[in-house]
């Protein structure tokens, strides 16, 4: 990018008409005193993201006048600069002016002789050209810091600007590092990457080349270590990294970057420093992030420290509030289940899993209320105006937690919440908890970090419950902590395994625990009242979900509807389908249906949107499914960006364009991201093309989000493939730590995953079947189906 073709315009900054508090953006009134473009008026509109503007002082912007489709010509800037003097005299009159304590004329003079006129930009940029002028260490970062503070953040943003950032990753990067920004890019280029997000190795690596900084040099090779750890853990879930695989993806990552050859010693070497500088632990052959290491051993020393804290509960007293609330409930729990609230009323920690149906709800309702029997508290929350309500229900998800008020009738709310935690799981204040029960649903959502977090957040006299099921997929985030913890053989634990669910006509339930054992029914195929399978090729999912809405569309809300797919691409894949869902969902009605495009993707008023990342602070986590309200154009909108209204659940938060990155249209979604959630009607296509995904806990988990009506789409040999498939471990070391610290042996592990076997039939609709509009949803009620018989006559 050259200056020199763009256009100019200097002048005194008359007034400021407006400045958005998130970003740089701002929009001022400039008096012209130079310009290159023709300007009949002496003032003239000046648009752009600039870091610190003040009112008259004089600047040169660089930029095109453009035709604002309201407003008129004015001038949008790309780049700017504080006028300054541009001679030397003035130069040496500016340094040596009171505003540079301890610089008389004659330093002044002897730095613009050594370093031009454009001595100040070289000084920022590269403090180190200060040295060897006569000046000692105080005076010289005396001089930095007032430069810094008297030319205000403008120079590191135009650093930035340089460096090919865009004023978003500027004002991110900035915000990281301050007026320092430009000085840590330069010495270490990679340190970005763990530091901002948006910034990887590539990237990063740009910027070292620019910045001459050699393919071998440690600081490179240390970047790309971390980098590939990171990608590793965060990629895989694991919490460490096999050395030689660390080793060999990190050649990988820096050769291919740079095309040159790296020797495995000097990786190796890095590892050591690294592991040094305390950035990661190696242990024996196990690479692991610090963070991670440190966040295992965390969680076991906590939960030894909550498990020490033995409270005495006698077997009567126990067996008297059981009694009464049995009493009151009008049931009677199963022996599993007893013991259940029993341990769970005994021990300090308890953790209790199931499927679905087996009575979680139901032993974490029996455990709140036999608690607050044994303990004389009141569960009405109306009696605690000055008290802190001493149940404490929580889910790593707004969802779950909403699913948890409304199965138990009492406040529950988002970990974060409960904790108080304003950004992502590290460096925060606790909140401080009351002394009480906490309940924790959905654990096997909860990853390492988030785990460690709130350990480390309550305190011994806080009865702690953690529930899940450990057979779903594991967190997004890195580790298995509930499977972990549940292996690990050392805390009290209850697994529930007769299902309850009386609902006789249902056959959603015994298909996720039959799937849960690695097998589909022999009625897979057969139509219930709730479930059935429409066997097609993969081409011919479209048409089959297209049918399908088609026809659920006049029962169920699109919010009720949800497909999950196993992949992004491929024609049965998430990006394939949701364009598709969409047109029949929410279709351009009209000419004027207001809507807007971010890359591939067009956005209307309607549209189901997924969330994809955590965002604490607004209450809206990865996976949450909302609903667009409104859709503001950059004319009206005041940061004068496009923005979007989103509404989760009646969260109604702003979306600018440059956050559109943080949610996708969400009528397909992942498996994984569908987590926590529950869905009246779940259409599920899985085809052999994604074959590397098929596990059991994949599986299993899209089974289980269906509430009424599961509808199976696709081969069937992608779904019994599924069934048989145990996913591999995740590479973690909390069971180890739990061992170690807390005693005690390990349960033996899961069995490795059994051999495969395909059935042979090929699976494809008649061309005519498909095209026809007889795929009914909600089949199984008049007997045989169209389907069926389509698979019969093609076997036949
Ligand atoms: N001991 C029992 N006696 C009678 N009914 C029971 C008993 N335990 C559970 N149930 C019933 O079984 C059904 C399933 O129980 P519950 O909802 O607690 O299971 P869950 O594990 O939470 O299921 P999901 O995970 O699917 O929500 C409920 O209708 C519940 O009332």
């Amino acid at each position: 990018m050259t200056m020199a073709d763009q256009d100019s315009v200097s002048g005194r900054v008359k007034s400021i008409f407006f400045q958005n508090p998130n970003n740089f953006y701002k929009i001022l009134l400039l008096e012209i005193t130079a310009t290159t473009i023709q300007w009949p008026d002496a003032e003239i509109v000046v648009t752009g993201s600039f870091g610190d503007i003040k009112e008259d002082e004089t600047y040169t912007f660089t930029g095109k006048v453009i035709d604002h489709p309201k407003y008129g010509n004015q001038f949008q800037a790309d780049n700017y600069h504080v006028d300054r003097p541009t001679n030397k005299q003035g130069l040496v009159k500016y340094l040596s002016s009171d505003k540079f304590p301890g610089i008389g004329p004659k330093t002044a003079e002897r730095i613009v002789e050594a370093l031009g006129v454009d001595a100040i930009d070289q000084i920022i940029q590269d403090p180190k050209s200060l040295q060897g002028l006569g000046l000692n260490a105080n005076k010289r970062a005396a001089l930095i810091e007032n430069l810094k503070a008297n030319m205000g953040m403008e120079q590191v943003i135009i650093g930035l600007n340089d460096y090919g950032f865009s004023s978003n990753l500027a004002a991110r990067i900035y915000q990281q590092y301050q007026t320092d920004a430009l000085e840590v890019i330069q010495e270490n280029p990679y340190k970005l990457i763990g530091d901002i997000e948006g910034i990887g190795f590539k990237r990063a690596d740009q910027i070292a080349a620019h910045l001459n900084i050699a393919p071998d040099s440690p600081v490179r090779i240390e970047g790309g270590i971390i980098d590939t750890l990171q990608t590793m853990t965060d990629g895989n879930g694991d919490t460490f990294v096999q050395l030689e695989h660390l080793l060999d993806e990190t050649i990988r990552l820096l050769q291919s970057a740079r095309n040159v050859a790296i020797a495995p010693q000097a990786v190796a070497d890095g590892i050591v420093q690294l592991a040094k500088a305390n950035q990661v632990v190696a242990d024996g052959k196990k690479v692991y992030p610090k963070r991670l290491f440190d966040a295992e051993w965390q969680i076991a020393e906590q939960l030894k420290a909550l498990m020490a804290d033995q409270e005495a509960v006698s077997d009567k007293a126990f067996k008297q509030a059981l009694k009464t609330v049995e009493h009151n409930n009008d049931i009677t729990y199963d022996d599993t289940q007893k013991k259940a609230i029993e341990t769970a009323m005994k021990e300090p920690l308890f953790l209790l899993t199931g499927g679905p149906g087996t009575g979680k709800t139901t032993v974490i309702n029996g455990i709140v209320q036999v608690y607050a029997t044994l303990n004389d508290v009141s569960l009405d929350v109306n009696h605690y105006t000055d008290e802190p309500f001493p149940i404490m229900l929580a889910a790593p998800t707004g969802r779950a937690a909403k699913r948890m008020t409304e199965t138990t009738s009492l406040p529950a709310g988002t970990i974060h919440r409960l904790l108080g935690l304003a950004v992502d799981t590290q460096d925060f204040e606790p909140k401080e908890l009351p002394d009480g029960l906490l309940i924790i649903d959905e654990m096997s959502m909860v990853d390492t970090y988030l785990f460690r977090t709130l350990l480390n957040s309550i305190h011994a006299h806080i009865k702690v419950i953690l529930v899940g099921d450990k057979d779903q997929l594991p967190s997004v985030g890195p580790g298995q902590v509930f499977a972990d913890l549940l292996r690990s053989g050392v805390l009290p634990s209850q697994e529930l395994t007769h299902i309850h669910r009386q609902d006789q006509a249902s056959s959603i339930i015994p298909l996720a625990h039959d799937v849960n054992a690695g097998y589909l029914p022999d009625d897979i195929l057969t139509p219930k009242v709730d479930r059935s399978f429409f066997p097609c090729a993969p081409d011919q999912i479209g048409d089959v979900i297209t049918q399908v809405i088609q026809r659920a569309a006049k029962k169920f809300k699109p919010a009720d509807m949800q497909v999950l797919a196993p992949m992004y691409r491929g024609i049965a894949g998430i990006d394939a389908l949701n364009p598709l869902i969409q047109t029949l969902l929410n279709p351009k009605k009209s000419a004027q249906t207001k809507e807007v495009t971010f890359g591939d993707k067009v956005y209307r008023i309607g549209d189901k949107v997924l969330q994809l990342v955590n965002n604490p602070e607004q209450n809206v986590f990865n996976g949450e499914i909302g609903i667009i309200e409104g859709i503001n154009d950059a004319k009206h909108a005041e940061s004068k960006t496009d923005e979007l209204i989103i509404s989760f659940d009646g969260n109604e938060l702003t979306y600018k364009r440059s956050d559109w990155t943080k949610f996708t249209l969400a009528y397909a979604t992942s498996i994984h991201k569908a987590q926590g959630s529950e869905f009246e009607l779940v259409i599920l296509p899985l085809t052999m093309q994604s074959q590397r995904m098929l596990k059991r806990n994949l599986l299993y988990t899209a089974i289980t989000r269906a509430k009424h009506f599961l509808i199976l789409v696709g081969d069937p040999r992608a779904f019994s493939v599924a069934a048989e498939a145990v996913a591999d471990n995740r590479h973690t070391s909390l069971i180890e730590r739990l061992q170690d610290v807390i005693g005690g042996s390990a349960q033996s592990p899961p069995d490795s995953a059994p051999e495969v076997t395909q059935p042979p039939t090929d699976y494809r609709l008649t061309p005519s079947l498909v095209r026809s509009q007889s795929i009914d949803p909600l089949i199984g009620l008049n007997g045989l189906t169209p389907m069926k018989r389509a698979v019969q006559e093609e076997k036949a």
